[in-house]
């Protein structure tokens, strides 16, 4: 961080007043150039501040409210909850408290702030950082919790609230040999074959990263190609591959995969994990639903409300609202009937979304199995290492959540199925 720790502050509330204010995604920020003027220390530190403040965002508003008459403006107030998060994270009282003043007091229309900034981190540094252990794990803003408790109850939620405020560490899939990767990152070595790494740092600067040895994928998102279990010489369909993830793991099996996705920007990151980590598949971009071709095995990662991965990004739940609810549920299921019409007599498609909603995952198969009569569930694709029986779901899938693994540190959301195809 740059001595005064200011211009990683500044782009940290930056951030903040976009995705709390315009409703913008933290990817879509960064995507956009909104870091680009920091050095690459003080970007990652940005981005820490900022997705550490999202997770206790309520914890710092309950703590900033006992000090605040009247609401300052958003800049102020995210400025203040960042210093909070920061001084009950253990950070030394006077250097946050100084930067925070100093970026107040040099703000355009702020700057008559930096008296009540000053006032109010000071009182936080005394009495917040032992208050905030006694607060409660931050609830799903209402939209997202109704859904989902009717769909799992309150005391799931509540398990899933404190998966989503502890975040998640760094996963990684090795192209061929999980435990040499372990060994090379200090990582362990997961039940179902992931490295998982604490503390990691710089993805970039890890053992193993520029020849390629491995690449980053939550575990539970690498379950999907074991299901599929692609065998050498099949051709696969990887439909909506970007960035990648699955396409490396179908790729390290030797099959012959063809990998879509309707984003360039987003293909060009298949084509350098592709480049990096020296495997091949075709790249097409093309909307799912045109592509044409006829497949032995098929992997649907389709597009979805990403509900699944709040523990990773802690600013979905305040940039989106689940008005795109319904167009995603409907996008899901013309990807499917799509994508069945691609597969061969005996073949296999695992359907996968990494999302919390039931419509998004056990719905789909249920209304699927009933719109296609060669359509079944094959739920012996599911009998993988370390895959636990108890997170079978009713019609044959596999229902992944984030409080799952809780002793080992959570795993994101997912749904996954195998669906065979009649002969
Ligand atoms: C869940 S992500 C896929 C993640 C990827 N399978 C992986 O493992 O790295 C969904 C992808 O669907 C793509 N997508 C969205 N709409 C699409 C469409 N109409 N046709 C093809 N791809 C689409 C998005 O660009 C995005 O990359």
């Amino acid at each position: 961080m740059s001595d005064t720790g200011v211009p990683a502050r500044r782009s940290a509330v930056y951030l903040l007043d976009q995705i709390l204010g315009e409703g913008r995604l933290m990817s879509e920020l960064v995507g956009a150039g909104a870091l680009d003027r920091l050095t690459p220390e003080d970007r990652a530190r940005a981005q820490r501040l900022a997705t550490d403040t999202l997770r206790g965002l309520e914890r710092a508003d309950r703590l900033l409210q006992k000090h605040l008459k009247k609401y300052p403006p958003l800049t102020v107030r995210n400025a203040l909850r960042v210093g909070t998060v920061e001084l009950c994270h253990g950070a030394a009282a006077h250097g946050v408290v100084n930067a925070m003043v100093q970026l107040v007091s040099r703000h355009k229309r702020l700057g008559h702030l930096k008296g009540l900034t000053n006032a109010v981190l000071r009182k936080v540094a005394e009495e917040g950082p032992e208050a905030w252990a006694t607060l409660r794990a931050p609830r799903l803003p209402k939209w997202l919790r109704g859904p989902l408790a009717q769909a799992w109850g309150g005391e799931a939620i509540a398990a899933m609230e404190a998966a989503h405020f502890a975040g998640a560490p760094l996963d990684l899939t090795a192209k061929t040999d999980p435990a040499a990767v372990a060994e090379m990152t200090g990582g362990i070595l997961l039940p179902t074959g992931s490295v998982r790494v604490e503390d990691a740092g710089q993805v970039s600067a890890m053992a193993g990263y520029d020849s390629g040895e491995w690449w980053v994928q939550d575990a539970a998102a690498a379950l999907p190609v074991q299901v599929l279990a692609p065998q050498q010489g099949e051709q696969v369909l990887d439909l909506c591959a970007a960035p990648g993830g699955k396409t490396m793991q179908l790729a390290a099996a030797d099959a012959e995969v063809t990998a879509v996705d309707d984003s360039d920007g987003r293909m060009a990151r298949v084509a350098e994990n592709l480049a990096r980590t020296g495997l091949q598949a075709k790249l097409v971009v093309q909307d799912a639903r045109r592509h044409e071709g006829y497949y032995d095995a098929i992997l649907l990662d389709a597009p979805c409300s990403a509900t699944g991965t709040i523990r990773r990004h802690p600013d979905l739940p305040f940039a989106k609202d689940g008005s795109e609810f319904d167009a995603l549920i409907q996008m899901q299921a013309e990807f499917i009937d799509h994508a069945w019409s691609l597969l061969k007599p005996g073949g296999r498609m695992v359907f996968c979304t990494c999302s919390l909603l039931p419509d998004e995952g056990e719905v789909q198969v249920e209304e699927a199995l009933a719109r296609h009569g060669d359509m079944q569930v094959d739920a012996a694709a599911l009998e993988r290492p370390g895959i636990d029986p108890a997170w079978r779901s009713e019609e044959g899938g596999l229902r992944l959540r984030p409080d799952y693994w809780a002793d080992l540190g959570g795993m994101d959301g997912f749904y996954i199925a195998c669906l065979r195809k009649s002969d």
